[in-house]
């Protein structure tokens, strides 16, 4: 099948529900082809999700039976950490033991995506060839909901596709390493030495998302200050100090270098964490968390599409007038209208 044949023919704007338009993709086929490792699809798949094609309920139904599998992996830090190096290095590691391995590159201010940045062209070729990893780069400004619902959707699809880990990388600015932390099952923090990050972490809430620490740039002096310190303000957080709760490790790294890294530190570390998840049931909480976290983003996107149809309409008017006239009182009139929908 050519790509055109896959053509997306909306008549009308699609909005994140996936309610509006009509769709001319081959989803089932997609989804076939996607988990049998074909990278296209799974490129093609995520695009569909990402430009809020209207085959997104099709989409997310075909995948559903498929997807559960995957460890979700969060990576956030600094612009300037080493995320994007750390990340290779990592999926270095992981491919060394046979997994495969997705990545999304989310960045929260480019409205580019799709792979055209070229910080991922630069990693693309560092695992050229290689059918177990994809990385796809996904930006999330100007697009409709952002991060928070675009991103679960394109990880469906990487778990879909049989990824065994799939790392979300995004630069830790605003809101975003929130967003990746309630996406991810285990959540890393990068820092560097001498960036003030220590004290920038602890304002952003950072230490309160993050479940293993990574002092990058180890090679640098002031690294073990940077340890020191971040222990420091992990001892004055309460959380921590609680019986059966995780405390966040922290690993030094020097994920430029080829060898003796950090890097299967890390991977260790991640591994403990997984086992503490799944044994204290932390793991299942947060996994429950995430799907209501994106049901409600759904239901609320497909009432303001709805509360768009509404607009101008004559029930509107109607209810408008009303309260105007004095017959009835806005919040009356709100669950009357919400009543209708
Ligand atoms: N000395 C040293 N340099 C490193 C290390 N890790 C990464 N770097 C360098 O730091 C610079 C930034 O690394 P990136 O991986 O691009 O950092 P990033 O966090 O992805 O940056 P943004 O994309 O701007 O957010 C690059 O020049 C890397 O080569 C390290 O462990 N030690």
């Amino acid at each position: 099948m050519t790509s055109e044949g896959l053509a997306v023919q909306a008549d009308a704007p699609a909005g994140p529900t996936g309610r509006r338009g009509r769709r001319a993709a081959d989803v089932p086929t997609l989804v076939e082809r996607a988990r049998e490792g074909d990278a296209r699809s799974v490129a093609r798949l995520i695009s569909l999700v990402e430009d809020a094609s209207p085959a997104l309920r099709e989409v997310a139904a075909a995948l559903a039976p498929h997807t559960g599998h995957a460890q979700v992996l969060g990576l956030t830090g600094s612009p300037g950490v080493g995320k994007s190096t750390t990340t290779t290095a990592l999926v270095r590691a992981l491919r060394a033991t046979g997994k495969r391995v997705g990545v999304l590159a989310v960045d929260p201010s480019s409205p580019f995506s799709g792979g055209a940045l070229l910080g991922d062209r630069v990693r693309m070729q560092d695992h050229a060839g290689d059918s177990g990893v994809y990385i796809r780069s996904m930006a999330s400004r100007g697009h409709l909901g952002g991060l928070s619902w675009s991103t679960p959707q394109a990880l469906r699809v990487l778990d879909a596709a049989g990824c065994d880990v799939v790392l979300i990388e995004t630069v830790g600015v605003g809101q975003s390493e929130l967003e990746i932390a309630s996406l991810a099952d285990t959540t890393l923090v990068l820092v560097a030495p001498g960036m003030g990050d220590g004290i920038q972490a602890a304002k952003a809430g950072i230490l309160e998302v993050a479940d293993v620490f990574v002092v990058n740039k180890a090679d640098r002096d002031g690294a073990d200050t940077t340890v020191r310190d971040l222990r420091y303000m992990l001892s004055l957080g309460g959380r921590h100090s609680e019986a059966g709760q995780w405390r966040p490790p922290i690993v030094k790294t020097v994920a430029s270098r080829d060898a003796d890294n950090g890097i299967d530190q890390v991977l260790e570390k991640i591994e403990t964490h997984r086992e503490w998840l799944a044994a204290s049931g932390e793991g299942q909480r947060r996994r429950s968390e995430r799907a209501a976290r994106e049901i409600e983003a759904i239901a609320l996107a497909t009432l303001r599409e709805r509360m768009g149809d509404v607009h101008g309409s004559a029930a509107l008017g109607t209810l408008a007038g009303r309260v105007v006239a004095g017959e009835s009182d806005p919040y009356r009139a709100a669950d009357e209208l919400l009543d209708e929908l």
